[in-house]
């Protein structure tokens, strides 16, 4: 670890001294703020978040069960599903009724669990695709074509910056659908750092990748951190969601049941019965439900 980083941790861990360890609990400098978030499908009530607070600057581990609605808190969080109830904003302004594209533009940006990159497109333009203001170009913009132009030549700058900083760049004529799983998911990463975001939400990034590059995905994560972002994550596994966490967030049913630091999380008994149980103290163990590929 680079002494930048350490510096880095120990910031975090001095914002977050004295923060109680309990669901919902008020952070000193919250990004992201959710209250009586509910989302139910038919008699289903999937998501029903009372309160939830994410400290800007954290590395903030999502965990849960199968089905206890991480993907939907995040699916609603960020505009990809519409809510039954609640609100919740993201640096102090409401977010309510915004749309995905609407919400990456106020620096709020997600990835996907299963990834969404465009196989028949290159790894390039799957970047460029991902840019602020990019809306094709019919015939209003061809009277516009000076300024996009300038715009073009700044985002693909941008794009073979991150491709670089994610060693795709080699691969960038490459379509994406030839690319491993792992490398789909560090194309993920980068595409959603296109719009130089204030936090990004990642739904399991370390799905379906090799061990190699789970440690370059990790690498990254912490990299995002230490430069400033918020990074919440979809985890299931222990020793990754341990290892990287400043901060984390157990869902059950819907609901918020525990929150704090690794240490607090480990020794949680109620997050132990629940969700834990007998696969938290072995050492390359993944939580139930883990699904992992490689
Ligand atoms: N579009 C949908 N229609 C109906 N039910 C849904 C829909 N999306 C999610 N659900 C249900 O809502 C609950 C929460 O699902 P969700 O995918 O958010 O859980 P999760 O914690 O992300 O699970 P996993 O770890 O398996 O990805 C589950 O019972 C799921 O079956």
């Amino acid at each position: 670890m680079s002494s930048e980083s350490r510096t880095a941790d120990g910031a975090v861990r001095d914002r977050m001294a004295g923060v109680e360890p309990a669901a919902g609990v008020a952070k000193p400098d919250p990004i992201l703020k959710a209250s009586g978030v509910r989302r139910s499908f038919g008699g289903l009530t999937a998501v029903d978040v009372g309160h939830l607070e994410v400290q800007r600057g954290t590395i903030t581990a999502l965990i849960g069960p199968n089905g206890a609605g991480k993907s939907t808190l995040f699916n609603l969080l960020t505009g990809f599903d519409r809510v039954d109830a609640g609100e919740w904003s993201f640096e102090g302004r409401r977010l309510n009724g915004l749309g995905g594209h609407r919400v990456a533009r106020q620096g709020m940006v997600r990835t996907f669990q299963l990834t969404k990159a465009l196989t028949r497109l290159t790894v390039l333009d799957n970047m460029l695709l991902a840019a602020p203001g990019q809306s094709g170009e019919g015939f209003v913009g061809s009277l516009l074509r000076p300024r996009w132009r300038h715009q073009e030549e700044a985002n693909r700058e941008r794009a073979m910056e991150l491709l670089a900083r994610f060693k795709l760049d080699a691969k960038r004529d490459d379509l994406a659908g030839s690319l491993s799983g792992g490398q789909r998911k560090l194309l993920e990463m980068a595409r959603s750092l296109m719009v130089n975001p204030s936090m990004v939400m990642l739904d399991e990034p370390m799905a379906g990748v090799n061990p190699a590059l789970v440690q370059s995905l990790l690498g990254h994560i912490t990299s995002l951190r230490d430069e400033g972002m918020t990074v919440l994550f979809v985890e299931h596994d222990m020793d990754v969601i341990m290892g990287i966490s400043d901060w984390i967030v157990v869902l059950a049913q819907g609901s918020v049941i525990a929150e704090g630091r690794p240490e607090d999380i480990r020794s949680n008994q109620e997050v132990v019965d629940a969700y834990l149980g007998a696969h938290h103290d072995e050492p390359g163990a993944s939580a139930p439900g883990s699904g992992e590929e490689a």
